[in-house]
């Protein structure tokens, strides 16, 4: 497993297992200890994915170590009261989650008052209740925007980012300011027949891995973050199977011609 360095020096690793559409109950919490058991050691919720309960008996279940265990959860912002909205969605998600801590904490959308929910995530991980924070589905001037008001650098932006939507610039422009661009729906949802592209398939037979392994390795080789959802045991294994090949970079260069520069799902 590869791990990356956030800002303020701690660690996150760079694949991960994301839990979007996984319904609360038995089929978030299989899906979830699946991920554990084969490997996985960051697992991406959110309080609007309502499974948040699930994952927390998941990573108990698992009895895989809490520290070895990187935590993202996410909050929607309030549009009044965001402060204390905040404060209470995070103290939701813990009770959730049952944790005494997240390792990651993201605004989920730039919508309401971001500015006052900023303050508040600065707050907790000032009081030592998660160790990073961060940002999701931000545009460059948002990010901008937080900088200039702010003293604490987030520290990811979570963003659709696959292979029809690249995000090069964006990469480009947050490295500078010291933020890691960490990619969400790495296969498009399965969107524009990703799984049944040329270019990728090509590439796949050539290594003998999947479309979905060229895809996941292509991402982690440009150090973004993936976490790639799934509910079925044999293609969460497949997913993480993706540490014993390195694409060249005559490779990592073609895919580069599926760019659309713009997201399918968020036109962000
Ligand atoms: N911050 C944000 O706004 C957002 C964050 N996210 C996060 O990112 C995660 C990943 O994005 P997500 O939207 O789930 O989409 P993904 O791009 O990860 O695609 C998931 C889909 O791909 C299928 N799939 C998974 N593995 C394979 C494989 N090896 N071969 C073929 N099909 C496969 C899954 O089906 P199956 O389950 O049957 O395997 C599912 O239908 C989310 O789960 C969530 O944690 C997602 C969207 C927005
Ligand atoms: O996190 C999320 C899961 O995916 C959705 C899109 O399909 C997003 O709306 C949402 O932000």
């Amino acid at each position: 497993m590869m791990n990356i360095t956030l800002n303020n020096g701690i660690e996150m690793p760079l694949l991960g297992f994301g839990t979007y559409l996984l319904r609360d109950g038995v089929a978030c919490e299989h899906a979830v200890l699946n991920a554990l058991s084969t490997g996985y050691r960051l697992i991406d919720t959110a309080a609007a994915y309502n499974n948040e309960e699930s994952v927390g008996r998941a990573i108990k279940k698992s009895n895989v170590k809490r520290e070895e265990i990187f935590v993202t959860t996410k909050f929607l912002p309030a549009d009044d009261s965001a402060h204390e909205k905040a404060k209470r969605s995070f103290e939701a998600s813990l009770k959730k989650l049952g944790l005494d801590y997240i390792d990651l904490y993201l605004i989920h959308i730039p919508q309401g008052d971001v500015n006052s929910s900023w303050k508040a995530m600065e707050e907790l991980y000032k009081e030592g209740k998660v160790r990073a924070i961060g940002v999701s589905n931000f545009n460059m001037d948002q990010v901008q925007h937080l900088l200039k008001q702010h003293r604490v650098v987030p520290a990811v932006n979570q963003v659709e980012t696959h292979p029809f939507c690249q995000r090069t610039a964006m990469q480009e422009g947050l490295k500078s300011q010291g933020i890691r661009l960490e990619s969400w729906a790495p296969f498009a949802q399965g969107r524009n027949e990703l799984f049944n592209n040329e270019l990728l398939k090509a590439i796949s037979s050539k290594y003998n891995k999947s479309i979905a392994q060229v895809v996941l390795r292509w991402l982690i080789q440009k150090e973004v973050v993936v976490i790639p959802k799934s509910a079925n045991m044999k293609r969460i294994r497949e997913n993480f199977n993706v540490f014993d090949f390195e694409l060249t970079l005559s490779d990592m260069t073609s895919i580069e011609s599926l760019d659309r520069g713009r997201g399918l799902i968020y036109h962000v």
